[in-house]
């Protein structure tokens, strides 16, 4: 028996767009897709959903931020339960995008698992960093088990302080001293986290490139992360799953 390996999928990129709040990804993005002839679909963040698409997914986040009483990170005291709530919204996420990315569409989500995954490992373990870095990976682990990971995240990163008085300037509010250790702890996990996976992220750090550069980094990846891309696959499905995406296997056996 030979196994003939198939060309490429014709799928577009699945990318996400991770960080603090008011770190800049929204900014940085839509500053960088501009300067993009093919444009992507951009896929909202949370906060730009509240006047609500109907669906599956925005009926869950609902139920999250009443359970979280207005809390900014969704935090309604069960850190597990709202984990696997965060994910079923994602993978709700990605089967509304399903079709697009079929058709070759790249697609950027504002914000993916790796944002569940660093926020539920925090609340997890408040007082130990290794403990929810650890975490933090076993839950990017279960979220893949729930849909594909993206084919590349773009982690936007800052002094934790700025990305703070940019969010509250934006959001005309003031964080309490809670929130804002929560979003600095985050802010050194999420560094953490990526370095755990260079294939998957880049980083880009607003500490060390200035929003000219950082916009043209963003942009260069996101051209950058289309062709030759692996089927798309259940992940609950195992390797001999047809395509999401292009209905192939990956593998075809020939005589
Ligand atoms: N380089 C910059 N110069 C001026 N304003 C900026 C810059 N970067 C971001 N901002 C502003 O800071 C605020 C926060 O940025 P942005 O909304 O992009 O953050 P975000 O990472 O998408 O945050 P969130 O996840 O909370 O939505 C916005 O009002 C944005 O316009
Ligand atoms: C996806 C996701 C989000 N959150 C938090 C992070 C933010 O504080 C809000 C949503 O804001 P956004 O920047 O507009 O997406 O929700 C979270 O805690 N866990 C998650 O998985």
């Amino acid at each position: 028996m030979t196994i003939t390996p198939i060309p490429p999928c014709s799928r577009g990129p699945l990318i996400s767009a991770e960080g603090l709040n008011g770190v800049g990804k929204t900014y940085l993005t839509n500053r960088a897709v501009e300067a993009l002839k093919t444009k992507p679909l951009m896929l909202d963040e949370f906060s730009q959903r509240a006047n609500g698409r109907p669906g599956l997914g925005e009926t869950l986040l609902r139920s999250l931020r009443d359970a979280s009483a207005g809390d900014p990170f969704l935090r309604g005291g069960t850190p597990m339960a709202e984990a696997l709530l965060l994910m079923a919204i994602k993978r709700h996420d990605l089967d509304t995008v399903l079709p697009d990315l079929a058709r070759g569409q790249t697609v950027i989500e504002g914000r993916s698992v790796d944002t569940t995954a660093v926020c539920q490992a925090l609340l997890l373990h408040p007082d130990d960093p290794d403990a929810a870095l650890q975490t933090a990976t076993d839950l990017l682990d279960l979220a893949s088990s729930y849909r594909p990971l993206p084919d590349l995240t773009i982690l936007v990163t800052d002094d934790a302080s700025k990305a703070v008085e940019r969010a509250q300037r934006r959001d005309r509010c003031v964080f309490t001293d809670e929130q804002a250790d929560f979003m600095r702890a985050a802010c050194t996990l999420f560094e953490r986290l990526a370095a755990t996976d260079p294939a998957r992220y880049r980083v880009v750090d607003r500490r060390s490139v200035d929003e000219y550069e950082a916009a043209e980094q963003i942009r260069a990846w996101i051209q950058g992360a289309g062709g030759a891309l692996a089927c798309l696959m259940e992940p609950w499905q195992g390797p001999d799953a047809a395509c999401m995406c292009c209905g192939r296997r990956t593998t075809a056996e020939a005589a």
